[in-house]
């Protein structure tokens, strides 16, 4: 069943706009990543997703259009981790997961055991535990870019969009994040869209990719159908190899011309 549908979505920063004419669907519990070089419009494609960017063209989410979506529906429906949120530095580690359960609560109500539960169990799965009582102010940066996900997953929502979420984090920590993301897209079905840079991993654990280049689409598909050495060399200027391993695991290899 497909989860999210963009039809001709296009959006900017109040000129003209940065992104446009896209279209894609993810499956629920699908994983669509969208790479492409820097300043390609994945980041803004993100926003618009989330709802956060005028625009054009139609996004639909379980069959409700996004832009009819109250801001708490939203936050009910879709959690969306930008690339380098500003964070209060005084709160704990617990107390920013603690805002991903924001939207799930009475007006005026307070957290209560089970939204505490909620969080403890993401902490303790990002390797977080130990800094629960830690204030921002004094984590290392991958350490922050753990908590960031930490709040969104704590969020508990259906669409997952994660700008960039192993910015930051080392070989394991990024490898044992996106394992978490996919099997919550495997036991709960949630659906993900992820930008990410790490074309190895982005073939590991997506299985659609949207390659975008100047604000446009340029390839979209299976990560082997997209990932070419031509295409990385057309639209990245990379020199690279593709190896493709018997596991079906596919890996992107810089190379140097000597
Ligand atoms: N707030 C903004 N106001 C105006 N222009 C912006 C804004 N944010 C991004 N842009 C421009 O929009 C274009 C696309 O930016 P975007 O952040 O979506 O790219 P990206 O593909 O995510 O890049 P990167 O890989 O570097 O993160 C860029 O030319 C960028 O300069």
């Amino acid at each position: 069943m497909t989860a999210l549908r963009l039809k001709g979505v296009s959006a900017g920063y109040g000129g003209d706009p940065v992104v446009s004419g896209v279209d894609a669907s993810v499956a629920e519990g699908g994983w669509l990543a969208i790479v492409g070089p820097n300043g390609a419009g994945k980041s803004t494609l993100l926003k618009a997703v989330a709802g956060l960017l005028p625009g054009g063209g139609e996004i639909t989410l379980h069959g409700s259009n996004v832009k009819s979506l109250s801001h708490k529906e939203k936050a009910r429906e879709i959690g969306y981790s930008p690339q380098s949120p500003s964070m209060p530095d005084g709160l704990t580690v617990t107390d920013y997961a603690l805002l991903g359960r924001t939207p799930h609560l009475g007006a005026l109500a307070r957290e209560g055991s089970q939204d505490l539960s909620i969080v403890e169990d993401v902490l303790a799965r990002l390797d977080l535990g130990a800094l629960a009582a830690r204030p921002l102010r004094t984590l290392s940066g991958g350490e922050r870019q753990r908590t960031v996900l930490a709040r969104v997953l704590a969020q508990r929502t259906r669409l997952l969009l994660l700008d960039e979420p192993t910015t930051g984090l080392d070989i394991g920590h990024a490898q044992a994040l996106l394992e978490l993301v996919d099997r919550l897209r495997r036991e709960d079905g949630t659906t993900v869209v992820s930008t990410l840079h790490d074309l190895t991993f982005a073939a590991q654990f997506a299985d659609q990719l949207l390659l975008m280049h100047d604000g446009e689409v340029v390839a979209d598909g299976a990560p082997r159908e997209v990932l070419t050495p031509g295409a990385l060399a057309a639209y990245y200027g990379a020199e690279t190899e593709i190896l493709h391993g018997t596991d079906g695991n596919l890996v992107v290899v810089p190379t140097r011309k000597r």
